[in-house]
């Protein structure tokens, strides 16, 4: 794509210039005789330099660069001035233009000087991208020990091609980081094809993974490309590999070891060149002893190991999760008060980070303009239908308060239906309608 430039300059003949210069050197000008002809450009189009003179009918291009700065807009910006100007030039870089010229314009120096500029803005968007990602693993991983050893790995993992298994009780995230593992290293350009193990058995699953000639069973009227295939150049990620039946484990170690494979059906060999992650809550090794799981599977597919902690045992990163999950959801963490941090912080999460965002989601839909987050929140954890270990900071609730939390919860979670809720609850519907009643609530 053509490096797009913007031109804010009054003076007709010095824009047509530098128009027709720069259109046959393969740049796309759009021209701005105002400052206020530039904002209305600025808004339907993304620069990626501006050149600007400094007297304008409309105001002043000091002004300008001062706004764009603190605005946060990295663009370069070459500054023209006249000739006698050299103290405002001075003060345009001090305000953060990054070169200026003096008029009359001689073209190859202003064609340097924009070419120069373009690359001083690329580089500045890939610092500031690179700070960004930085940043954002930062949280992704977390503060503590534990999670530190496991960004280690997976940097490891993310840079060289070996079977990675990540092991992790529910919701700790082995699926985000079998997508960043993938992301991060040389084949993420190339597709990250997922398979969860443990919703499909036998036949089917293999069927899945290795694909189908036409005829090999009563209804396959046509090749069917397998996710081995689709995987080929890149990633293929096996969820749940605890779960793979033996007869599938056994096909796919032959895969693993001789790198080819058979279409169900078919007599040709195929070839498929992919990452292999797996993930599984379960403990592979007792399987693999109890014969459950092929031991030379196990040993294949546990190259580089990571282990996802749970969050009771992160209490070091837990703050950051939930100012995290509350920026995600469209929240900052000053909704919360002492007494919901204390909640949260001392809750053990059995369902990991997928419960935490669940409830947090929840308690933000349930909470009212104005509301208070700490009844929501507290009826939210109580709505999973677990007891959460109350802190001693949260203040002492009447039974018929924690019954109305639980009830709303219970009710929110199955969407305002009454039937399923009173089902969830273990009461009848009638009984139900009949709490609702004495504790006040309104009937859905
Ligand atoms: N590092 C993380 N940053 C932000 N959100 C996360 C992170 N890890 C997990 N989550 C949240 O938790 C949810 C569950 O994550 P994920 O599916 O990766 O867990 P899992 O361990 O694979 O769970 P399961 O074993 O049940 O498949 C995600 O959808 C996301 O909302």
């Amino acid at each position: 794509m053509k490096p797009q430039i913007l031109l804010i300059e009054d003076c007709a003949v010095t824009r047509f210039g530098v128009v027709r210069y720069f259109s046959k050197d393969g740049y796309q000008i759009s021209e701005a005789g105002s400052l206020a002809e530039a904002a209305r450009l600025m808004v339907e189009k993304r620069f990626d330099l501006i050149i600007i003179d400094i007297n304008l009918p409309d105001g002043n291009g000091l002004d300008f660069i001062s706004a764009e700065r603190e605005a946060q807009n990295l663009v370069p910006i070459i500054v023209v001035t006249g000739a006698g100007d050299i103290p405002l030039a001075v003060e345009a870089m001090q305000r953060g233009a990054d070169n200026f010229l003096t008029k009359p314009l001689d073209m190859p120096t202003l064609s340097i000087s924009v070419a120069k500029s373009l690359e001083l803005g690329k580089l500045k968007r890939q610092s500031v991208a690179r700070k960004r990602l930085e940043k954002q693993q930062g949280i992704f991983f977390g503060v503590g020990p534990e999670m530190q050893e496991v960004q280690q790995i997976a940097r490891v993992a993310a840079d060289n091609g070996h079977p990675v298994l990540i092991t992790g009780e529910t919701g700790t995230g082995k699926g985000m980081l079998a997508k960043w593992v993938h992301q991060q290293g040389s084949r993420a350009p190339y597709e990250f094809v997922e398979l969860n193990c443990s919703s499909l058995r036998g036949e089917m699953l293999a069927r899945e993974l290795f694909g189908t000639q036409r005829g090999a069973y009563t209804s396959a009227d046509q090749d069917r490309r397998g996710l081995v295939d689709i995987a080929d150049h890149g990633s293929l990620f096996l969820d749940e590999i605890g779960d793979m039946s033996s007869e599938v484990q056994a096909q796919f170690l032959k895969l693993l070891e001789d790198k080819t494979y058979r279409r169900l059906g078919d007599v040709k060999l195929q070839k498929s060149d992919f990452r292999l992650i797996c993930a599984t809550h379960r403990d592979l090794n007792a399987l693999s002893a109890e014969g459950v799981f092929r031991q030379d599977l196990f040993y294949r597919i546990n190259l580089i190991h990571i282990h996802l902690p749970p969050l009771r045992e992160r209490r070091d990163d837990l703050m950051a999760i939930i100012t995290y999950l509350l920026a995600q959801l469209g929240s900052t963490e000053q909704l919360l008060t002492d007494e919901v941090r204390d909640l949260l912080l001392s809750y053990d999460w059995p369902g990991n980070i997928r419960e935490m965002r669940n409830v947090l989601e929840r308690a933000l839909l349930l909470t009212p303009p104005g509301g208070m987050l700490r009844q929501s929140l507290f009826s939210c954890i109580n709505g999973g239908q677990r007891l959460p270990q109350i802190p001693l900071s949260v203040e002492p609730q009447t039974v018929q308060q924690v019954e109305t939390a639980h009830i709303q919860a219970v009710l929110a979670q199955h969407g305002g239906n009454v039937d399923k809720a009173a089902k969830a609850l273990n009461l009848s519907r009638a009984t139900l309608y009949r709490r609702l009643k004495q504790l006040n609530q309104p009937t859905p």
